[in-house]
């Protein structure tokens, strides 16, 4: 199942970016969901999908699970930091400057990925590679429940076959 470990991998680390976005937006007048942002990343992978030789349509859907999984990391870390306030973040990185330009480059190579896997992820065997590729990066990156589940949800369109 090797050849959906790279994407697996960055679908994980886009999850995991995601305690930054939070560390950075909670205590902040800035909202979790920032729609003009999601639209701006859609319209980005979308407008790239015919050159790499992907369907528009599915590159969004997959990208829209990407940013949902994101923002329930997102909401499960409010929730975990406003419990226990002791386990809040010690700073405050910056969105535009640290955080938002490691989720470009991750969307970008997740793109590449899509574009290295269509004939995989078009074969019927997609749904068990995949998730067999799910738990190994999940106990190699040690995910916790909360981005082991948005992990799971980040992937469950990534195959193309139905
Ligand atoms: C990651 C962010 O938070 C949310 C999730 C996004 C994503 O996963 O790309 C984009 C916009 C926000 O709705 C962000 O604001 O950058």
């Amino acid at each position: 199942s090797s050849g959906f470990w790279t994407l697996t991998e960055l679908a994980a680390q886009r999850g995991q970016i995601a305690d930054k976005v939070a560390a950075a937006k909670f205590g902040t007048p800035s909202p979790i969901d920032d729609p003009v942002r999601e639209q701006q990343i859609l319209d980005s992978v979308a407008a790239k999908a015919p050159g790499l030789g992907l369907d528009a349509a599915s590159v969004v859907r997959f990208f829209r699970d990407q940013i949902e999984a994101n923002k329930v990391v997102q909401r499960g870390l409010y929730a975990r930091w406003t419990t226990h306030p002791g386990s809040r973040p010690p700073g405050r990185p910056d969105l535009a400057t640290e955080v938002r330009p490691v989720i470009d480059r991750l969307n970008a190579g997740l793109l590449t990925e899509l574009a290295a896997t269509r004939d995989a992820r078009a074969r019927p065997s997609c749904d068990a590679r995949l998730a067999v590729t799910a738990r190994l990066v999940d106990a190699r990156r040690g995910l916790d429940r909360l981005h082991s589940v948005a992990l799971g949800e980040s992937v469950r369109s990534a195959c193309s076959h139905r």
